[in-house]
């Protein structure tokens, strides 16, 4: 299916926030995350290139000797800081039968690549924490230093922090529109995730390895935090399923756009309301197309043939406590919030209230979700 993910622009919102216009963008990012779990947005603070400034030094670390990036894994913080190698993160359906039935529910020719070999992901990944350190918590193993590569040393630090703090403003100014959508007060959101373990992502996948049609780079899988945003990768294969259509939606984003999808955090604050959106990231003809591309241009020949995708992962603050409740208390005047309410119950549906628990710190479930993904060995 053609990319219909509508596009969201936060210029609107930063030119003036109580414009008829900004009202328009806000409640449209509401319907783009009920109805699709993603959106397209333009924001003309963020560069693209910035973005290709970071790809190129993404390419280039993971081009390294595998010797060199072993030196930056940190199993012991379950690898939340620095680098995940290939075939360690597995997609969280093979330990989730909520999950496997969602895939059950998809017509068969909608369903993602199979995942029943039970595979880790070829994907490797590198974490940079971009979170403010909160005064006090439950969840101080949170507080770790960041990894700077050894063969990057004089740079590292300031490349990362400078895409990572055009897309982290970004996705504050999702949550914020997002916020005043749901006819919630607009700093809700960025203020619950002031101290939230935001983490710049990407992810990267040796193509000269895995670039066969139909090798899955990353299995059929939601994201544990509240947002999650993508820049524009080299290299397509990044698909999509919509909530209600249960059709496969691949991903093409237009130049200088970003990418917005929920996560978990964001479906457990609105007790389902907003559904984590389930994706895959598979090797597609579209995907060898770029590659052989690549391969052939002179200006491009030389470079390493690994996909990198652009990640940033926004949480809330760990010490934040889940209340379904109180978010549907504070949104019973929200027309949005009430027109959905109506569908579902036109369809004959109940609202879930109860199938989130009330009460849990936003620190135990990332721990839980680790688990699943096999990133959080106990200790
Ligand atoms: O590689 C991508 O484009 C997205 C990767 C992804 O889904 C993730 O890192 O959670
Ligand atoms: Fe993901």
């Amino acid at each position: 299916m053609a990319c219909p993910l509508p596009i969201v622009d936060l210029d609107v919102l930063r030119a003036s926030v109580d414009s008829p216009e900004a009202r328009a963008e806000a409640v449209k990012t509401a319907e783009a995350l009920i109805e699709y779990g993603a959106l397209i947005l333009r924001d003309s603070t963020v560069s693209e290139d910035a973005n290709e400034r970071f790809l190129d030094l993404l390419e280039d670390y993971f081009a390294q000797d595998e010797a060199r990036l072993r030196e930056d894994l940190r199993p012991e913080v379950h690898y939340q800081i620095g680098v995940t190698l290939e075939n360690t993160e597995k997609p969280k359906c093979h330990s989730d039968d909520a999950c496997k039935a969602v895939i059950a529910a998809l017509d068969p020719a909608e369903r993602p690549l199979d995942l029943e070999g039970g595979h880790a992901d070829p994907k490797c990944r590198f974490f940079h924490r971009m979170g403010k350190t909160p005064p006090t918590t439950d969840f101080p193993s949170l507080r770790m230093e960041n990894v700077t590569p050894r063969a990057f040393a004089a740079t590292w630090r300031q490349s990362m922090d400078e895409w990572g703090s055009q897309i982290k403003q970004a996705v504050e100014g999702v949550s914020e529109m997002l916020a005043i959508g749901l006819g919630l007060e607009r700093g809700t959101f960025s203020t619950a995730g002031e101290y939230g373990s935001h983490l710049l992502a990407p992810t990267a996948t040796d193509l000269a390895k895995y670039g066969k049609e139909g090798e899955i780079f990353a299995g059929f899988h939601t994201d544990l935090n509240f947002l999650t945003i993508h820049g524009r990768s080299r290299f397509p294969g990044l698909h999509i399923w919509a909530r209600n259509t249960g059709k496969r939606i691949t991903v093409k984003l237009p130049p200088g756009c970003l990418l917005v999808q929920a996560g978990k955090q964001l479906e457990h604050y609105t007790g389902g309301l907003i559904q984590a959106g389930y994706h895959e990231v598979v090797c597609t003809r579209a995907t060898l197309d770029a590659l052989e591309r690549r391969r052939t241009d002179p200006a491009t020949a030389h470079r390493p043939q690994i996909r990198i995708s652009s990640t940033f992962f926004w949480h809330l603050s760990s010490d934040e406590t889940l209340s379904p409740r109180r978010f549907r208390d504070e949104t019973r005047v929200s027309e949005v919030v009430q027109r959905e309410r109506a569908k579902i119950e036109v369809a004959g549906g109940e609202w879930p209230d109860d199938r989130y628990a009330e009460g849990m710190k936003v620190g135990t479930l990332v721990q839980e979700e680790l688990k699943h993904i096999a990133l959080f060995a106990e200790s």
